[in-house]
């Protein structure tokens, strides 16, 4: 990928905070949260046990990552208010407004009172945010009232399990949980940046994650995977996709899934949930949407040196466990609070109002005309 300058437009390049959450794009270990390998947390982890990493500041051991495991289980249920607003909204809203509207709503209900409830208000949202879509999901679209205090023992496979109605396979299960660890952190995103500028005016924690999901939900951001997903299923073979893709290019249009703010060469994530998109196709006997995608990705390294980043493998990987693709962007809300709700604590823990300066382009005195003489 061509390198621009770093100064001005999107402050990229630019530091805009200190954080011991996250590295982005340092060589020789692509990601890492807290210092852990992306792929080492990949392979081994439990995406709770992440999320404890990430809000607590230190892998919990195994008592601690039981107890942390019991605590969400217990805070999946939804106020009886909520469902009442859940249920006014329509099959065809967009399944993050939703997500807003539920992260806001419930600061209406449960409102953070101190800073000293931070910890307890994060594990709520973490716990509470894939009930949230799926009881609005299954009300607006099959007409049924869910019960979301479902016993299973992972966020993932409690979202898998309101969606369909059935504990999910070992394998979505597995999936899931790699999702949401690669979805959990980024340093100063676009959303993590909203939620943190937020914070900085001493708001409360439902607000700052209120605003991240409406920065996450914009198809340059995280609604990118849903935007990928509506691409790739239109082409019913590699030929067909190489095609449309060159046609793309050559009208200069974005195609999405691909290219990265921070990351120039690749994106640690993708390696990981190809591989995983690649087992499920196996299991759903896929043979278009993989080697389609495969040949997008071919294609966009071959003629612009772009790359796929995390989303555009998740697109045939959620699309593989049945998931509707109006979810895609919602699944990710419920990973990426953690790292949320971390950068609010952070953020908290050394304020500092986010104040910068613009560099003004317009007149420089203007006349004024009353209201009667104006054309
Ligand atoms: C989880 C996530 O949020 S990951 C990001 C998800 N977003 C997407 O997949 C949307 C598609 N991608 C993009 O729009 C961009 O690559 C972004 C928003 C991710 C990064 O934007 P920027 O930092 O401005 O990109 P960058 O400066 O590196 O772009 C370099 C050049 O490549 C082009 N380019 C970048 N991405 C793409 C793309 N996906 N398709 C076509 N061209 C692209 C840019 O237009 C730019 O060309 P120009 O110099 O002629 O204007
Ligand atoms: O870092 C970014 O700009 C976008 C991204 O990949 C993420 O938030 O996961």
């Amino acid at each position: 990928m061509a390198d621009k300058p770093n100064a001005g437009a999107g402050l990229r390049g630019q530091s805009a905070g200190s954080t011991a959450l996250c590295t982005v794009g340092k060589t020789g270990s692509g990601l890492t949260y807290r210092g852990f390998d992306i792929k080492e947390l990949a392979e081994k982890a439990k995406f709770e046990e992440v999320a404890y990493l990430l809000l607590k500041g230190k892998l919990p051991n195994q008592v601690e990552l039981d107890a942390y495991i019991g605590k969400l289980k217990g805070l999946r249920g939804l106020p009886a208010a909520l469902k009442t607003v859940l249920e006014q909204i329509p099959a065809s809203a967009h399944p993050m407004d939703v997500m807003r509207t539920g992260a806001s709503m419930l600061g209406n209900l449960e409102t953070e009172e101190s800073f000293e409830e931070q910890q307890d208000v994060s594990d709520r949202l973490l716990a509470v945010l894939p009930s949230i879509i799926c009881y609005w999901y299954r009300y607006s679209h099959d007409g049924v009232r869910i019960e979301t205090e479902t016993d299973d023992e992972s966020v993932g496979a409690h979202f898998l399990h309101l969606l369909r109605g059935d504990a999910p396979s070992e394998l979505h299960a597995r999936v899931m949980n790699v999702s949401l660890i690669l979805y959990a952190e980024h340093e100063f995103n676009a959303s993590t940046f909203t939620a943190r500028v937020c914070a900085s005016t001493l708001s409360d924690m439902h607000s700052c994650v209120t605003g991240a999901i409406g920065s996450l939900r914009g198809p340059l951001h995280g609604g990118a995977n849903e935007a990928a997903m509506d691409m790739i299923e239109n082409w019913t073979s590699p030929e067909e996709a190489e095609r449309e893709i060159m046609g793309m290019l050559e009208r200069k249009e974005k195609i999405m899934g691909f290219g990265h703010a921070i990351y120039r060469e690749s994106d640690p994530r993708n390696a990981i949930i190809k591989g995983w998109s690649k087992k499920l196709a196996e299991d759903v006997d896929d043979t278009v949407l993989y080697p389609v995608s495969e040949r997008v990705e071919e294609v966009m390294w071959r003629e612009k040196k772009l790359f796929c980043n995390a989303d555009f493998f998740h697109a045939s990987a959620y699309h593989f466990m049945d998931i509707p693709t109006k979810l895609f962007t919602p699944i990710f809300v419920c990973s990426r609070v953690t790292g949320w709700c971390a950068h609010v604590f952070e953020q908290r823990a050394n304020n500092r109002i986010i104040r910068p300066s613009a560099d003004y382009i317009g007149p420089e005195k203007s006349q004024w005309v009353p209201i009667e003489e104006r054309d």
